[in-house]
């Protein structure tokens, strides 16, 4: 048996965690021969609904869990973990922009900076679920200057996962038959999803879908899912938020073949401002991810990566008193 890894969760007692802690426990995220110690953070006026959840987990009999702290203390529930999945943030209602959640939650991300910079191990992955999800991930990472800014990373992945089923559904396909989805930018209204170097079972997506349908159609439908989400439940997305967050550790840690998107600190490529966590497709192999370089973009591309890199610079400036 492998040794156990420790897996920092903030946000336990809510939605998203609902799905996401049995999901890790049950080995979905490093493979079923990885035992994990849970560590669960929420705020002293949930500890009892967290405390809720634990007994509840111990009721599964995981066999991969070894150990469950439940904790309002942040320098306990970072101390020396391998993975932080930061969730722990107040979610948007309707008529809400992720980006009205800043002031709110902005705070929570340079706290938790601090105590993971002071606790975790020092090659701990960090992924922000928490919105605004990219420019709370900036506000860690510039919060904990002892760890390397690529350890943060902020969550596209649910993005790319609607915008692989909304054209895999409409071409006739299976989600598997679908290569180099890209999502590019803010975990918002602006990013844009691309399938400009898209292919679907080894055709290029632009030969099988119409330019209307693309622009008008799938475009708007994966920049406002979230809404839409939220209009259909009337609670933001949940099971499908904690499917993605996995899949994106999952990947990270463990490497794929496919291009996934993950919002990354830009190192400039593509002609993004350097420093703001921006969307990229990137190829992840042996424990690390890389951008994939090289990509033809046209006018149409650049136009929408530039709104939405233009809105991350806003978002960066609006909150540059939190940045250290
Ligand atoms: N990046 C993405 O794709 C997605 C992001 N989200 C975001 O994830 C966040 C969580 O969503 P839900 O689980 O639905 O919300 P929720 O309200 O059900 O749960 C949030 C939990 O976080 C806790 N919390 C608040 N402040 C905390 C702190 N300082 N430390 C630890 N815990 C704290 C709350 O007590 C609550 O239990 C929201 O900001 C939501 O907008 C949701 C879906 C997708
Ligand atoms: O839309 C929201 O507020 C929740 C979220 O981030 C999503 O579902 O993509």
């Amino acid at each position: 048996m492998k040794d156990p890894v420790r897996i920092a969760i903030t946000g336990g007692a809510g939605q998203i965690s609902y799905s996401l802690i049995f999901r890790i426990a049950a080995g979905d995220m490093l493979g079923p021969d990885q035992p994990v110690i849970l560590q669960l953070l929420e705020i002293p006026q949930a500890m009892d609904a967290l405390n809720g959840v634990v007994m509840e987990v111990n009721d599964c009999a995981f066999p991969l869990v070894q150990d469950i702290v439940a904790t309002d203390d942040p320098n306990v529930a970072f101390k020396d973990a391998d993975f932080a999945l930061l969730v722990g943030a107040r979610p948007r209602g309707p008529g809400m922009e992720r980006k009205d959640l800043l002031e709110a939650n902005a705070a929570i991300f340079s706290v938790q900076g601090k105590a993971l910079n002071d606790n975790a191990s020092r090659n701990v992955r960090v992924l922000v679920v928490g919105n605004p999800a990219n420019t709370n991930a900036l506000i860690a990472s510039c919060n904990a200057p002892d760890l390397n800014p690529r350890q943060f990373t902020a969550m596209t992945r649910l993005d790319h996962n609607r915008a692989l089923t909304q054209l895999a559904q409409k071409t006739g396909k299976r989600v598997t038959d679908v290569d180099s989805m890209i999502i590019w930018g803010n975990h918002s209204a602006t990013q844009y999803p691309d399938l400009a170097h898209t292919k679907v079972a080894g055709k290029p997506a632009f030969d099988l879908v119409e330019r209307d349908w693309y622009e008008n159609d799938f475009i708007p439908t994966v920049q406002q899912r979230g809404a839409a989400i939220i209009k259909a439940r009337g609670a933001s997305s949940a099971a499908s938020a904690a499917s993605s967050a996995i899949d994106h550790m999952r990947d990270w840690a463990l490497g794929t073949d496919q291009v996934v998107s993950m919002a990354i600190p830009s190192d400039g490529s593509y002609g993004i401002a350097e420093g703001i966590i921006y969307s990229y497709p990137v190829r992840c192999q042996n424990g690390d991810y890389e951008i994939v370089q090289g990509l033809e973009i046209d006018e149409f591309s650049r136009a929408k990566m530039k709104a939405t890199e233009d809105e991350l610079r806003e978002e960066r400036a609006a909150v540059e008193h939190l940045l250290g």
